[in-house]
């Protein structure tokens, strides 16, 4: 397939435009996919205080915003998808039904996300929150598993409605159950990670390796700290991030009370 538009090299496959943003404070992956034909584009997981920069980078790089979605609810930040909105008119906000939270399209397992030629198959991944899904590319032999999936990890059970037995079939069952090549892309990374395969993580992962009796007595016994952010992060991200923006993050963008 020739690239219709040859000087975006860094960020494309032959049939299509992959970028992995990071935000050092959350340690959250940001991805924006586009078909390079059409130009039409997704932003996956957007943190608000960097939606300026996601914006511009959608500008700058000719490409059409059609929807901004989430892997679900976050706890630790609060999402760009509200603010994105207002900074890209048009496009729409997408998260599962299940999870809760508002948004222009609710989706539920099995459906498609389409954007040009390009098209995400939604697979429901619960166990760390209630509404969790996994986005895979089939085309690319990519999946974008927010937290359920970390690489050599996964996302924490203790809170909004997270169940240990469900994640760990969640994962066995939606996420091991694809081809053993498809790259692995999480939410978050807080060792310097970028990107895994499912074969790795079947054979590497520390806990998803294990039985689900051992799997559920690690989940018990992590003992994790909340995010700092939680009190604040989870009312805003039921409306798109645009609920009582702390007054530092508001002032910060200017526009987004
Ligand atoms: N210290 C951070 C929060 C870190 C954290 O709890 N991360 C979550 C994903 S964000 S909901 C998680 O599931 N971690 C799993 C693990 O094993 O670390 C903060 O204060 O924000
Ligand atoms: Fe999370």
């Amino acid at each position: 397939m020739t690239l219709c538009t040859s000087w975006l090299t860094r960020a494309v496959t032959p049939s299509s435009v992959y970028l992995q943003l990071f935000d050092r404070e959350s340690c959250t992956y940001t991805y924006l996919l586009a078909d390079p034909c059409s130009k039409e584009a997704v932003l996956i997981d957007p943190v608000i205080e960097l939606s300026d920069r996601d914006a511009t980078l959608v500008k700058d790089l000719g490409l059409k915003l059609v929807y901004v979605i989430n892997t679900h609810m976050h706890a630790d930040h609060i999402t760009g998808t509200g603010r994105l909105k207002r900074l890209v008119p048009g496009c729409k906000s997408v998260i599962s039904a299940t999870s809760g939270a508002e948004a222009d399209v609710k989706l539920a397992d099995g459906d498609k996300v389409k954007f040009g030629a390009l098209e995400l198959e939604v697979r429901a991944t619960p166990g760390h929150t209630e509404g969790c899904v996994t986005y895979v590319l089939h085309s690319q032999r990519m999946c974008f598993t927010g937290d359920a999936l970390l690489i050599r990890g996964c996302g924490r059970t203790d809170f909004q409605g997270g169940s240990s037995d469900t994640l760990y079939d969640s994962v066995h069952g939606r996420i091991f159950s694809l081809p053993e090549d498809y790259t692995v892309y999480p939410a978050h990374d807080y060792k310097g990670q970028t990107a895994s395969t499912v074969g790795e993580e079947k054979r590497y992962n520390p806990r998803l390796t294990r039985n689900k009796e051992e799997f559920n007595a690690i989940m018990a016994g992590l003992n994790l700290a909340y995010p700092k952010k939680i009190d604040v992060a989870l009312p805003a991200n039921k409306v798109c991030g645009l609920h009582n923006i702390p007054e530092e993050v508001a002032a910060m963008l200017g526009d987004a009370k």
